[in-house]
């Protein structure tokens, strides 16, 4: 481990152009949006309509996908909980960066531990962390829904084409029996407390993609983050 934090020689080098200059040549806000939930509740789905929703909107964004990330900055951490713990830590720390550039920062992580979340959020000047939680109900409950369709309409081959854009949902659910420690089977899953943005179905339905997006994208808008005001604080 690096014993940087306890040097007493290493200063910290101010930029010539700073976060509001950033800022108000990209005309938005750089906050975080941190995406949380179990595996296959929709995290990645949700991380790329927003992306490209804000894109439509002429606002740049840029997503940090815990899959993604595992393959190269993150390869050398596992599943056990120290791992996690540095992972979200090191993502929290390039999620700051990101914020700090003017962007919009969309990290996309289970992200299973609350503490782990909130010292992610503690690193942010106030309100530039948005956590948004995806409640797996939604997803699951429609899966569960195409499947008793299937099973009391269709003919066999309809009913096996049904279930085909659920494959990967399905070998998640598979893998996660076979695989100990898989978040929400048998390792812990803490749900936020008091967390910014809630997406859940709606009267039995999942919400559509695009339409967490839009939960998202309302959030930010009605907040300002979409949009560089000069008048709108110095810290944001
Ligand atoms: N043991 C265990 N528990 C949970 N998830 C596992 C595990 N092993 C592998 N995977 C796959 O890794 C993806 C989650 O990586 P994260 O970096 O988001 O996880 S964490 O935030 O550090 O808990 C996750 O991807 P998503 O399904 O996109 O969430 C899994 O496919
Ligand atoms: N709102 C949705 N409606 C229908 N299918 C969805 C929705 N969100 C996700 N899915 C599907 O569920 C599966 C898991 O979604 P994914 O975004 O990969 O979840 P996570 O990143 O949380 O593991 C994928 O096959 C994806 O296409």
């Amino acid at each position: 481990m690096s014993t940087m934090g306890n040097s007493t020689n290493i200063f910290w080098q101010e930029s010539p152009i700073g976060k509001l200059e950033r800022q108000k040549l990209l005309n938005q806000k750089g906050c975080v949006v941190w995406i949380t939930g179990l595996s296959g509740s929709g995290k990645s789905t949700l991380a790329c309509s927003l992306s490209r929703e804000l894109y439509t909107r002429g606002k740049l964004s840029y997503i940090l996908d815990g899959d993604n990330l595992r393959h190269g900055l993150n390869k050398d951490l596992g599943f056990k909980a120290d791992d996690r713990t540095e992972n979200i830590r090191r993502v929290g720390e390039v999620a700051k960066l990101f914020a700090d550039t003017g962007l919009i920062c969309i990290a996309s992580l289970i992200s299973p531990y609350r503490k782990d979340r909130d010292a992610c959020r503690a690193m942010l000047p106030d309100a530039n962390f948005i956590e948004a939680r995806l409640l797996e109900d939604g997803l699951h409950e429609h899966v569960r829904q195409e499947i008793q369709k299937a099973f009391t309409s269709l003919h066999v081959l309809e009913r096996l084409k049904i279930f085909s854009p659920y494959l990967d949902l399905i070998s998640l659910h598979s893998r996660s029996y076979i695989q100990p420690g898989f978040t929400g089977i048998d390792d812990p899953y803490e749900p936020p407390l008091n967390c910014e943005i809630e997406i859940q179905q709606k009267d039995g339905d999942c919400p559509t993609p695009g339409a967490m997006a839009g939960e998202v994208v309302s959030y930010l808008e009605e907040k300002g983050w979409d949009v560089y005001q000069q008048a709108s604080g110095s810290n944001m």
